[in-house]
Order: structure tokens, then sequence, then C-alpha cells
């Protein structure tokens, strides 16, 4: 379980984002998620940049490619001193297992990251799924089987929607991490997402993580919209 909500840092540059990171306290030590917007923008050193200031930082980029090159690329990655990073289910077990070997391949110097995979993206919907992958199971049933194939590839969890959680700690073992986004509070607007819980549901549900973007980096008073995000977490 991860005590502080992962908050999602989608903007396009340095500037922007440390202008937002200038709104939290500086002794705040923040768990931030880095994807790929801000990295392909700014790069490697951006990153050790956040870790030295303190932060743990989630690397979200998502890989799929072909075995070798995901796991050269997690070797690349396993020197940055990231705590978190993301490849997609979808490239298989074998690209799995190539991940996890590139990782353990690299220089871990700072720390090892852990690889998580993701399920069916919080923006799939069980229609998009039937007309689009032309998956004939339900939207459940793909995401606990990816979860499954995680596990088998040795990976330290999976990103899912909270709605899933439960289902899939109850298929996986005990330590296995469901790493949900699609986070939004009572009323607010979904977006793009389309499978999405409030944070005190989420935990309820048994997700390991809370990743949040808009519903803290567009708050009024972002700092506030943690603390409030992050007791809801912590109570329930
Ligand atoms: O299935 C997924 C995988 C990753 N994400 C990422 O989480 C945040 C969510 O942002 P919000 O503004 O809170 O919707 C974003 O960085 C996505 O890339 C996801 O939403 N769903």
């Amino acid at each position: 379980m991860i005590n502080r909500p992962i908050i999602a840092l989608d903007f396009q540059n340095k500037r922007q984002t440390t202008s937002f990171l200038q709104l939290f306290p500086q002794d705040e030590q923040l768990f931030v998620k880095v994807g790929m917007e801000l990295f392909y923008s700014e790069g490697t050193n951006f990153v050790e940049e956040l870790i030295d200031q303190g932060h743990d930082i989630f690397l979200d980029l998502k890989c799929h490619d072909i075995p070798n090159t995901v796991r050269q690329t997690m070797t690349s990655l396993s020197r940055l001193g990231i705590s978190l990073t993301t490849v997609h289910a979808a490239g298989g077990v074998e690209m799995m297992k190539y991940a996890l070997d590139g990782i353990n391949k690299g220089n871990h110097s700072k720390k090892i990251p852990q690889i998580i995979a993701i399920t069916q993206l919080t923006s799939t919907s069980q229609e998009q799924l039937e007309t689009e992958q032309l998956v004939e199971r339900s939207l459940i049933e793909s995401v606990v089987n990816y979860a499954k194939l995680t596990e088998l590839a040795g990976l330290s969890g999976v990103v899912c929607s909270a709605q899933e959680a439960k289902i899939i700690k109850e298929a996986t073992s005990k330590d296995f991490l469901a790493v949900t986004p699609g986070i939004r509070l009572e009323g607010q607007s979904v977006g793009d997402q389309k499978r999405v819980m409030t944070p005190t549901a989420a935990k309820k549900n048994q997700s390991s993580a809370i990743v949040v973007g808009r519903s803290i980096t567009r708050a009024e008073d972002p700092f506030s919209a943690y603390q409030t995000i992050k007791k809801m977490w912590e109570d329930a």
C-alpha cells in the first residue's frame, strides 16, 4: 500500500511543473508521476532533479515494444533512482519477463524500480473493447487476465481502475499491487476517463495506490485539494 496519493504531473515542461510544485510546502515529500508529455520534453535530467528534491517518482512511460527493446529500455531507466515504471501487459508475458530482466541487469546505485503493467486503460469502456479491440470477453475478464499474466511474468503489479482492484487482489498474491488512476471527487467531470472512483471508494475496494491528476493539478488550490484527497485515502 502506498500511503500518499500519487500526483500525475501532466505538464508540458519543467517551467509549468516547477510553478505547480512551488504551491506545496518545500519539505512535503511527494510521490509524483512523470508521464510521456513531461519526459519527452525534459528528459532524464529533470527526473533526477525531482528525485534530488526528495520526491518519489513513478515514471509512466507505458513501454510496449518487442521484448529486446523493452529490456534495453528498462536497463536505461534502472539507473535513474525512480520507484515505479510501466509497461503494457498487452506486450505479452515474454516482453514483461524481458522488462524485469532489463531492470535487474541495470545499475542500482540508487533504488531498484518496481515495474507494473497497464491492463486496460481507465479510458477504455466495455463498448470500445468490443467494437475497437474486437475482444469478446468482458472488460473485467480482460483486466483480470492481464493481471494474472503480469504476476506470472514476475512484475510487481498492475495499473487498473479502482473498480477492478478487489477482484485483482482476489486473483493474485497478497503483495501484488493494484495502482489505480481514474480518480475523481464526487460530482467532478470525468473527462476522458470511463472507469472512475472516488479516493474513499478506491481504498475500500482495495486499491494499493491512487494516481490523481486533474483533480489536484487543475484545482483552485492544489495543495488543499491534495490534502483533502490524502485525508480521504487515509481515513477510508
Ligand atoms: O489506465 C490508465 C493509465 C494511466 N493513467 C494516467 O493517470 C493519470 C490520470 O489523470 P487524471 O487527470 O486524474 O484523469 C494520467 O497521467 C494518465 O496518463 C490513466 O489515467 N489511466
